[in-house]
């Protein structure tokens, strides 16, 4: 008989964007790799309408495939971290949130996945991480991009098959274009209270792609050194960029985050010794690859992967897993790496001069 999958049920906090994204990609039938079944057991909202119009757009139309059970909805953040019948909180918030949003739910003894990024500040990590290890709560944050089978194979292919021999150096970019001005002042992209920047909301993610090409054992090894500059429009930042550099091995990352210039499709590209690998899609859904080394004629191997939906439903598997294990952190996210990467955005900012209202350096 068929070993049956682990079952997770979630409750979900607020109902912007992200939390679209995510439901509607666990009530996909099915999709590669699948390790968890998953149940949208209650939504928090603000108001009870805005928790129904989530409901009624990215629920109802495929409560087929959410094991028989309608979610409740709840016009607070509150009642879900109380439902009983809740596994896992789902973060949803804008950034600043996140810190009241996980310390909330932990202390209502819920398992958290919360979203990127994690808090404003390291400091504010290392908080929300003491209080989850305190209650022996699983905690995790939610980025998905690390558990792409594509960003797996990668690397894969960097580090057990030394495709491209020795790696020097990774470039990766991720920029939207828009007016952030124009924005009204309320939107989390404008407001600094809300940790409004390229940094935090984007440039999270070509960092993730600088320390898993350039780090073996990711997280574990030396701590790169930053330099970073940072360009402020009306107090908002719209361009990062910042190299890290690892002195005991001599490589470098050259990352880059806008909101003012839309990044091409081969969003980063790796460097080694033998060959050079240029990866494609957007730079927090990598669709393909391409691998060419110099000793070999034409354009290169292509990799490319399937991916139904958008992809958030891998990261979700493996909260599923490590919960109903009883692990109290992820290996692909250990709590370590989150604490690790907000004080390498720190720096970004503090170098870079782009500050929050609630920033302490
Ligand atoms: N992993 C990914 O690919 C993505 C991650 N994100 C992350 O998700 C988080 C939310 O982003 P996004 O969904 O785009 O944001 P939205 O503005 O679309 O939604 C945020 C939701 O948070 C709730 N909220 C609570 N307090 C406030 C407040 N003061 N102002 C605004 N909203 C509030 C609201 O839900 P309600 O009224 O129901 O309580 C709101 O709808 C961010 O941290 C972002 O970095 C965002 C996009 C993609
Ligand atoms: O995490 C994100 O990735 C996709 C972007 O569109 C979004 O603004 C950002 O929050």
């Amino acid at each position: 008989m068929a070993k049956e999958l682990p079952t997770v049920r979630w409750g979900i906090v607020a109902t912007g964007m992200i939390s679209n994204w995510f439901v509607s990609d666990l009530l996909l039938p099915s999709w590669p790799n699948k390790r968890a079944n998953h149940i949208i057991q209650s939504i928090g909202s603000s108001s009870i309408s805005k928790g129904q119009k989530f409901y009624d757009e990215y629920v109802h139309p495929n409560l087929s495939n959410n094991s028989g059970v309608i979610p409740k909805i709840y016009a607070s953040y509150a009642e879900v971290y109380n439902d009983p019948d809740v596994d896992v909180v789902y973060i949803g918030t804008p950034h600043s949130f996140h810190k009241q949003n996980c310390i909330d739910a932990i202390n209502a003894g819920k398992n958290v996945l919360c979203e990127k990024a994690f808090t404003l500040t390291q400091a504010d990590a290392k908080e929300v991480i003491a209080l989850a290890k305190e209650k022996g709560v699983f905690l995790m944050e939610a980025m998905w991009t690390r558990f792409y089978p594509l960003v797996k194979e990668l690397r894969r292919l960097l580090y057990e098959e030394k495709v491209i021999g020795q790696v020097w150096r990774t470039f990766a970019d991720f920029g939207l274009s828009y007016d952030v001005a124009s924005l009204p002042d309320s939107s989390r992209l404008k407001d600094l209270s809300m940790g409004a920047g390229s940094l935090l909301d984007i440039g999270i993610y070509s960092l993730t792609w600088g320390v898993l090409t350039l780090e073996e054992d990711v997280g574990k090894g030396e701590n790169p050194k930053v330099l970073a500059a940072q360009t402020l429009q009306g107090g908002v930042e719209t361009l990062s960029s910042w190299i890290l550099s690892y002195p005991s091995t001599g490589k470098h990352g050259i990352l880059t985050s806008t909101t003012n210039v839309r990044t091409d499709k081969s969003f980063a590209r790796i460097e080694g010794s033998k060959g050079v690998i240029s990866v494609y899609g957007p730079t927090s859904s990598p669709e393909s690859f391409v691998v060419k080394l110099h000793d070999e004629e034409g354009e290169g191997k292509v990799y490319e992967f399937e991916k139904p939906g958008r992809g958030f439903y891998w990261e979700a598997d493996a909260v599923a897993v490590d919960v109903v294990s009883g692990k109290k952190e992820n290996e692909t996210i250990p709590l370590a790496e989150t604490e690790r990467i907000m004080g390498i955005l720190d720096e970004i900012r503090r170098q870079g001069g782009a500050r929050f209202p609630s920033d302490t350096f």
